[in-house]
């Protein structure tokens, strides 16, 4: 049976098909005049966990998370309560976001923007280029590892950095040879949406030192912060979490406590 990482896949292949309409006819932009900006390197650099703050309406697994979303006022806020980078689900179909999201939040603010979507074509890389984006996702799930490298380097190549996401120890060789800029380890599996922080815990133990690792979906708190953390993470991705508050006050308040400093922790990497 197709799962849903299957289903967004062959959309994803009709959004190509229209972009390469538009890129023939010279609508698709791809240049850009702000400046590119790490977030390898502000993650590197603080003494704290980095938070990659999420804007994310709608999911397939938990239905509609926000209606009330300005990407923009949301987007400041994050960054005024020291979001390491914003994140923005670009995906139409299955996450009610847009392209235009991502452009909007580029402008208004001035830490990295990762571009959150399922990439498997170099023009979704063009786009993301001409809307602004710092950092693009790779799934390894979504191809196979020569693609994956591939499409790294292409994006490197234009500048961006490229936060590439595995879900299981065999998708590690693949990932790591196609030489991210940060690995991404997600929580959650893409195929069943199933959560469990374990799974981070358990790819960062094998995982030389040098890597720069996030840790992505299923935080709930501080605790789970934490635990992330003392597991190595350099950052977490967090969405719905941040995304159940419609008040923005709230929301700052709930960032800052996830940052938590690593001097607080027993066992860290
Ligand atoms: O809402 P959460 O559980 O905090 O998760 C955020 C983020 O990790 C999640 O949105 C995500 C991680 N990888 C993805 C790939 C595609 C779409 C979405 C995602």
């Amino acid at each position: 049976m197709a799962t849903i990482l299957d289903n967004i896949l062959e959309t994803k292949r009709q959004e190509i098909d229209q972009l390469r309409l538009a890129a023939n006819i010279g609508k698709l932009v791809r240049t850009r005049t702000t400046p590119y900006r790490s977030l390898r390197q502000r993650l590197v650099e603080r003494g704290k966990l980095g938070v990659i703050a999420e804007i994310k309406r709608k999911s397939p697994s938990k239905g509609t998370i926000q209606t009330q979303v300005d990407p923009v006022a949301r987007a400041q806020v994050y960054e005024r309560a020291g979001a390491a980078a914003i994140s923005v689900l670009t995906d139409r179909e299955y996450f009610q976001g847009t392209i235009d999201d991502l452009r909007a939040v580029r402008e208004c603010v001035a830490i990295p923007v990762l571009r959150k979507d399922f990439i498997i074509d170099e023009l979704q890389i063009d786009e993301a280029v001409g809307a602004g984006a710092d950092v693009v996702l790779l799934i390894a799930a979504a191809m196979p590892p020569a693609r994956l490298s591939e499409l790294s380097a292409y994006a490197k190549a234009q500048g961006l950095e490229v936060l590439l996401e595995v879900h299981n120890a065999d998708e590690v060789e693949a990932a790591l040879a196609a030489n991210p800029s940060i690995l991404g380890i997600n929580n959650r599996d893409l195929h069943t949406f199933e959560v469990d922080l374990g799974v981070s815990e358990a790819i960062l133990r094998e995982l030389p030192a040098d890597v720069v690792v996030i840790a992505e979906s299923g935080v709930f708190g501080p605790a789970d912060a934490s635990r992330m953390a003392a597991a190595g993470a350099r950052g977490i991705l967090v969405g719905e979490l941040l995304m159940r508050h419609a008040n923005l006050e709230d929301v700052a308040t709930c960032l800052s406590e996830l940052q938590v400093p690593y001097e607080s922790l027993g066992n860290i990497r």
